[in-house]
């Protein structure tokens, strides 16, 4: 038999290093010695996150010798990988689906890998379990068209089911591994950093009159409350953000029917020679092109100023589709054999539901109800609450 493309085979491989790379964080949680180093200004890094990147970068390297892998974390590249570290195994389930037409003869060097081996690493030492994920994006000439995050403590408050989850999704083929509600129609519900904010951080958001600011950490975790309907938009008015943070919640964004660029608009760049950093800042959504872009006007001109253009990534033939015009969206579920998010097997009715959520068109409100967090006294009169999940 034929193999599968090499994009497939590069989801199929990840899918399955992402959940080994999760047990690996999972057990260095449990064992309590965490060995945090400050790697800068608001910068950790832990033995959760190197030894996950270990595990990701030495086992698809091992695999794909020839296709370019960049990580997070600067580590010694001679150092002996312990060979429980190293996943030989791919995910049948991925290899059983159809490899989008434009996708299908890509070549190793068309192909960058970027890797966060442990995103939301400042909540993971404090505690917020659930904001961790690990991400691992593929992109295709500077393109963000597959990728996976894992969430090792997903269903933490609910031991009768399986600990952990993998969501993936492929740009053409649609997203897998999560339930799709319909945001409120009625409000707005924005989403932001909880550890890296400021002072342009906080107007930024608030400057689209939200109604709710829900402040969690990560930007895989975000993008995760961004494609289960829990929240509308996830803007960012900073420079920290880097390609290992966006390139799997870009791609899994993609494969929804989503986007996500800078404060400007413009796409992000994934090729090998690019700057790491998103100096553009950030702004993803579920919307079409048209409403992302009417949230891209909202954007005060104070925050575009401080924020760089980016340079986009050169157009890729996406089946005759422009940015912002994948005609991919559905309804998904957690069980692997449910329809997929994209498909263009997806039932009318939830294609319905999907084509209204994109039609969201936020409500401002004038009055001030309260909020539940520390940092009410940041928000704006508009905003009616800001919360923060739980510590473990
Ligand atoms: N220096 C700096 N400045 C501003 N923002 C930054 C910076 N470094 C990382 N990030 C943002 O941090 C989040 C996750 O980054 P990491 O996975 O590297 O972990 S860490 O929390 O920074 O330790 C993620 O966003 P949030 O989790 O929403 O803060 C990144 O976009
Ligand atoms: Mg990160």
């Amino acid at each position: 038999m034929a193999s599968s493309p090499l994009i497939m085979r590069l989801v199929s491989a990840s899918v399955a290093v992402s959940n080994r790379a999760s047990g690996i964080i999972r057990d260095i949680m449990k064992s309590g010695n965490l060995g945090i180093v400050e790697k800068g200004k608001n910068d950790l890094q832990t033995e959760a996150d190197r030894s996950a990147q270990r595990c990701i970068v030495a086992s698809l390297h091992k695999r794909f010798p020839e296709v370019a892998i960049f990580g997070e974390e600067a580590l010694d590249p001679s150092e002996k990988i312990p060979a429980e570290f190293l996943e030989h195994e791919s995910d049948e389930y991925v290899l059983k689906q159809e490899c989008p037409e434009y996708l299908r003869n890509v070549a190793d060097e068309d192909v960058v890998i970027w890797v966060d081996p442990l995103d939301g690493t400042a909540e993971f030492t404090q505690g917020f379990l659930d904001h961790v994920t690990v991400l691992i994006g593929i992109a295709v000439k500077g393109n963000a068209v597959a990728g996976v995050i894992n969430q090792p403590w997903y269903n933490y408050q609910n031991p009768d089911k399986p600990l952990g989850r993998t969501i993936w999704g492929v740009m053409g083929l649609g997203g897998f591994g999560f339930l799709r509600e319909v945001p409120p129609k009625d409000k707005l519900i924005v989403t932001t950093s909880r550890s890296h904010s400021n002072m342009l951080v906080t107007e930024t958001v608030h400057s689209l009159n939200p109604n709710e600011v829900v402040r969690v950490g990560g930007t895989g975790h975000k993008v995760l409350l961004l494609i289960e309907g829990k929240v509308h938009a996830y803007v960012f008015a900073s420079k920290g953000c880097k390609k290992w943070d966006t390139c799997a919640p870009e791609a899994v964004l993609h494969a929804v029917g989503g986007c996500l660029t800078d404060l400007h608009g413009i796409k992000m760049n994934y090729a090998k020679d690019v700057q790491r950093q998103n100096t553009g800042g950030m702004l993803a959504t579920l919307m079409n092109e048209e409403d992302h872009r009417g949230i891209v006007a909202k954007i005060p001109e104070l925050a575009k100023d401080a924020m760089e253009q980016s340079s986009p990534a050169p157009e890729l033939d996406f089946m005759g589709a422009k940015f912002g015009q994948n005609p991919q969206r559905g309804s998904n579920s957690e069980e692997k054999s449910n329809i997929p998010i994209g498909s263009n097997k997806v039932p009318s009715e939830e294609k319905k539901q999907a084509v209204d959520q994109s039609a969201v068109s936020p409500t401002p409100s004038t009055d001030s109800q309260g909020t539940t967090s520390s940092k009410s006294s940041q928000l704006s009169d508009s905003v009616q609450k800001e919360t923060c999940t739980t510590k473990l």
